[in-house]
């Protein structure tokens, strides 16, 4: 049923524990195709086939690494054209998602209990499997962790303060008349703690605030971007937003699934200003293996 390759690729990735255990027998007569024999490979051994694909460069990983490269390639163009020298490939573009996971890991410290219905929330969706075989769909499923996301977003925005200037002189909504010169400042930190938009408990962090209840129960609530511009709004919102959502959420899932996370005690933690909303101690955390 197996054609050799796939008893090659069996061998290869050889792990005497799992193999007893996971060795598919699959009753049939026909002979499978190539095609067929990949789908069967998925469906019982999705991550087999992501481990086998990551060692060997093949597949969607060999596509992913070399989407990777481009990317990288471009940003790291732009951003040495921006500061006018050559940019270390690590520096100013891994700033920016450090210290979103940073708050986002400050707050959980503080709300336990959220961490803990977030890695129930993974567990109910990968269903024995590990978090790395997680899907985009699965994702878009994990509201607790989606709703915790956007509340780090909210309550510590990167972007605190968002500055533009006219193209030529206007009136705004508001009646303030514009022109030129005028340097428009938004406070996207601040809109994030206002109770005339979040109400009341607008400075606690509620993951729920995100959840809307519909028929086939919880789901993302989505708020306008005006009112919540941690992303921008209007023609240059972010362009990455989905994908910086996406890449939050498989980190924030690869560390809840393996540690508790625990601040050390007595270790400040405050803003610092910058372009980038960053902590001005960084933030010191003991890493607790959840087995
Ligand atoms: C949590 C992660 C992210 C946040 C909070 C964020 C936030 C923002 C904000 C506030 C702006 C508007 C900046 C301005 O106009 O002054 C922006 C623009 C932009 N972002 Fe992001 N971003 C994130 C992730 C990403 C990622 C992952 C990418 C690329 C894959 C990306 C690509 C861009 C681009 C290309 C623009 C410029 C859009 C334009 O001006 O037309 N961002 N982002």
């Amino acid at each position: 049923m197996f054609t050799f390759d796939s008893i090659c690729v069996l061998l290869l990735d050889y792990d005497p524990e799992s193999l007893s255990v996971d060795l598919p027998i699959v009753p049939c007569e026909k002979a499978f195709t190539d095609a067929e024999e990949v789908l069967l490979w998925r469906h019982f051994f999705p991550e087999k086939v992501w481990r086998l694909q990551k060692r060997f460069g093949l597949g969607k990983e060999k596509k992913l690494s070399e989407a990777w490269k481009a990317f990288d390639e471009f940003i790291y163009g732009c951003l040495s054209r921006k500061e006018g020298h050559h940019t270390k490939p690590d520096a100013c573009w891994k700033r920016h998602h450090k210290h979103i996971r940073s708050w986002f890991f400050f707050l959980l410290t503080q709300n336990p209990s959220v961490e803990n219905k977030i890695r129930k929330e993974i567990e109910s969706k990968t269903g024995g499997r590990k978090w790395q075989t997680l899907t985009i769909k699965d994702l878009e499923g994990l509201v607790y962790l989606h709703g915790g996301l956007c509340e780090a977003l909210r309550l510590y925005p990167p972007l605190a303060l968002e500055h533009k200037a006219p193209s030529e002189a206007d009136i705004l909504p508001t009646g303030h008349v514009v022109d030129k010169e005028t340097r428009i400042i938004l406070s996207i930190y601040s809109m994030g703690r206002m109770e005339g938009l979040w109400g009341d408990d607008c400075l606690e962090f509620k993951p729920e605030r995100w959840f809307s209840k519909g028929m086939n129960g919880i789901g993302i609530k989505h708020e306008p971007s005006y009112k919540f511009p941690a992303f921008h709004a209007g023609p240059r919102t972010c362009l990455g937003k989905e994908m910086g959502m996406i890449q939050m959420k498989m980190v924030a899932a690869a560390i809840i699934c393996n540690y508790h996370v625990e601040l050390v005690e007595g270790h400040a933690v405050c803003p610092s200003d910058s372009i980038i909303l960053q902590m001005k101690y960084g933030l010191k955390v003991r890493l607790l293996p959840i087995n």
